[in-house]
């Protein structure tokens, strides 16, 4: 089976490191900082849906301020990796996952570089064939494009997606691939109001859900 992995709010609680480099930038703007889940609910389209979202919170709106602030955000994000943690039991559920022969990959919309330094500062990185960003050229999810698109670069085949938001039940349902949504992440919504094909509170959990599909 490929198992495709979202990253924030799915394998790493990576909103404290975001968090602080969105307040970096803010400042640097001479604008407000935001709370850690202010800041959250902002995650999960990408960069330039961040950016907008500070900004569009503060009352603005101006496109040139967003580029350059975006740009400042992603300057920043490759060293943004010293307060993100794994959740709870991911290392060794890659490892039983790895040992049943399943192939792992990520599909984040944060941009490819600094998802992969974020991994391999917490040792994660030897465990997935393929990450694919935000920046990957392709449209961002809750667009199927990625999704489907790592799911061909693995080689295709049977497929499952895990994830922990609103934009990854869109995308799954998108794609026509199972989701197992993680319960611990960045959802605003309930979960039960999302499509999904099971749920999950602790990664110990997962091994079973995909080795029943
Ligand atoms: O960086 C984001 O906004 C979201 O990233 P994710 O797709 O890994 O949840
Ligand atoms: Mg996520």
């Amino acid at each position: 089976m490929i198992v495709v992995f979202d990253l924030d709010g799915t394998l790493i609680d990576s909103a404290p490191d975001i968090h602080a480099t969105a307040n970096a930038v803010l400042t640097a703007e001479g604008l407000g900082r935001f709370d850690l889940a202010r800041v959250r609910s902002f995650i999960g389209h990408g960069v330039p849906h961040l950016v907008d979202s500070m900004l569009a919170a503060h009352g603005i709106s101006d496109p040139v301020r967003a580029e350059r602030m975006t740009a400042h955000v992603i300057s920043r994000y490759e060293d943004a990796v010293l307060l993100t943690r794994p959740y709870p039991n991911v290392t060794a559920t890659l490892d039983i996952l790895r040992e049943a022969g399943h192939r792992l990959a990520v599909c984040t919309n944060k941009p490819a570089a600094p998802a992969r330094a974020v991994l391999r500062h917490l040792a994660l990185d030897e465990y997935f064939e393929l990450v694919l960003g935000g920046d990957s050229g392709l449209p961002r999810k809750p667009d199927p494009a990625p999704l489907i698109e790592v799911v061909r670069q693995m080689g295709g085949g049977p497929a499952v997606y895990v994830g922990d938001s609103e934009v990854d039940a869109e995308t799954a349902e998108a794609a026509g691939l199972p989701l197992l949504l993680f319960t611990e992440g960045y959802r605003k919504a309930s979960a039960d109001s999302l499509p999904h094909d099971a749920l999950f509170s602790d990664f110990a959990d997962l091994p079973a859900l995909i080795a029943a599909r």
